[in-house]
């Protein structure tokens, strides 16, 4: 369990990105945070892991207060939490398992990650986490020699091979065309379903979000405006959390035929 109690974050330069934030997230939710472009999203995904640190308030999960880890216990404490970028984060000019393996060895360099000595077991772990995605196939390619869908299935094997209990997805599918990205979402929503791994996910495609989440947290300024399950997301709803700029969304007009 996730729960955000009364979270503010002040950045140095005086932004409040998140205030009054209130949130409890059980184990096993597919989630979807939605707002417009500097609404508080990323920075909601990312006090989680302490990426950054809240200003007020506590971040709890699984009833550790995450503002109180130091050193060691910050870094075991992550290991349970997986993220997945926009940008996919692999090594491009090293094999596709390579860049697996080295969620084995999360206290290397990167250059000892990617040249470093595995055991079988992790290889055969790497090769598991692969065949979950669906690209087994492409173990032995280098990365560069992948579609941006495939780069991105990668990323979430790296990620499932650390074994986490939670994912959180900063905009995971934002530089993917539509069949790649439903590709792509299908398989967090398999994984959400069949390992009970939390999903949290940043998403600007309204409708994608919709289809794929359980429930739906709406960011506005920096405050939670709607949080509830996808199915009960009105055009009211989104109005209220991306104001104005939501009628003059080119999209309107597609989503009319996802929501009530
Ligand atoms: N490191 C930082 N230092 C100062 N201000 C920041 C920092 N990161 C984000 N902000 C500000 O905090 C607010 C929230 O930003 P955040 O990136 O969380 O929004 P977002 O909803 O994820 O936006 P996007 O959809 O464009 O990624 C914005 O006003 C942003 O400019």
């Amino acid at each position: 369990m996730i729960e955000f109690i009364d979270v503010e974050k002040k950045y140095n330069n005086g932004t409040t990105a998140l205030s009054n934030v209130n949130l409890q997230i059980k184990q096993g939710e597919f989630v979807a945070v939605i707002g417009l472009s500097g609404a508080g999203k990323s920075t909601l995904i990312r006090c989680i892991n302490r990426i950054h640190d809240i200003t007020k308030g506590k971040i709890m999960v699984d009833n550790v207060d995450v503002s109180k880890l130091r050193g060691r216990h910050i870094r075991k404490f992550r290991r349970r939490i997986g993220m997945i970028f926009q940008s996919f984060n692999l090594v491009t000019r090293t094999t596709v398992i390579n860049n697996v393996l080295v969620s084995f060895v999360p206290e290397l360099p990167m250059w000892r990650k990617v040249t470093g000595i595995f055991t079988k077991q992790h290889r055969t772990k790497a090769l598991e986490a692969l065949d979950k995605v669906g690209i087994l196939d492409k173990a032995f390619v280098r990365v560069d020699q992948l579609s941006g869908g495939q780069q991105q299935r990668v990323a979430l094997a790296r990620t499932l091979a650390q074994q986490p209990d939670i994912i959180l997805a900063d905009e995971p599918i934002a530089s993917l065309d539509p069949v790649t990205s439903r590709i792509v979402m299908d398989d967090f929503k398999r994984i959400n379903q069949e390992m009970n791994i939390s999903v949290i996910m940043n998403i600007h495609h309204v409708e994608i979000a919709l289809e794929y989440a359980d429930r739906v947290i709406g960011i506005r300024k920096g405050e939670v405006v709607f949080d509830g399950k996808a199915s009960k997301v009105t055009q009211a709803i989104l109005q209220e959390i991306y104001g104005g700029k939501w009628e003059s969304d080119q999209a309107t007009e597609e989503l009319t035929a996802h929501v009530q």
